[in-house]
């Protein structure tokens, strides 16, 4: 199904993840909840999805940078354990619709997480797989790409989006 997903300021999208308990991952109702958020992410559409957007505060996000759409990864309790270089890239955000802005993050990084098998896996990851792990993992720290602008370019932001509200309803 598709979920909802939460908007710039909703205050909710600042929650701190807490882990998931791996013993829960193979439930179905978890495996049932990754699906939603593949769902919700390929029609959006958008390359990744972190739990907090959709009001789940546990610590798991869905990515696929694939052209195909064909390549999910799923990453739970991820950890980033090195990184390198530096590198910027222009970040959207399905909690910031509309709003594109650049943001420097580490060039490559090497991951730890729990696939949705329940298996712990390493991997490297760089370019944009590398920007979307980083940008998933500040969601579950409550932060937003927002946050890297300065307070006038974020108040610029705020206000855009309030007025593209008001014009919806
Ligand atoms: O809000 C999110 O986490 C999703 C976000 C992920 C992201 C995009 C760009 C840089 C870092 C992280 C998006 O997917 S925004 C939409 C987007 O970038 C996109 C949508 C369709 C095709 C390609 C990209
Ligand atoms: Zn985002």
């Amino acid at each position: 199904a598709l979920l909802p997903i939460l908007e710039f300021p909703d205050p909710r999208l600042r929650t701190q993840a807490v882990a998931v308990d791996p013993a829960r991952i193979t439930d179905s109702a978890f495996q049932q909840l990754i699906d939603d958020m593949f769902e919700t992410m390929y029609a959006a559409p958008g390359i990744g999805l972190a739990a907090s957007q959709v009001d789940v505060h546990q610590r798991f996000m869905v990515i696929d940078v694939s052209e195909e759409n064909d390549r999910p990864l799923v990453f739970i309790n991820p950890v980033i354990t090195a990184h390198d270089g530096e590198q910027v890239y222009q970040e959207g955000c399905l909690s910031v619709p509309g709003i594109f802005a650049d943001v420097t993050r580490a060039n490559t990084i090497t991951v730890h997480a729990i696939g949705r098998d329940g298996k712990l896996f390493e991997m490297q990851a760089d370019g944009v797989l590398a920007v979307c792990i980083q940008h998933e993992m500040d969601h579950l720290l409550g932060k937003l790409f927002v946050d890297y602008l300065s307070p006038l370019k974020r108040e610029m932001v705020r206000k855009k989006l309030a007025k593209a509200r008001r014009n919806a309803a």
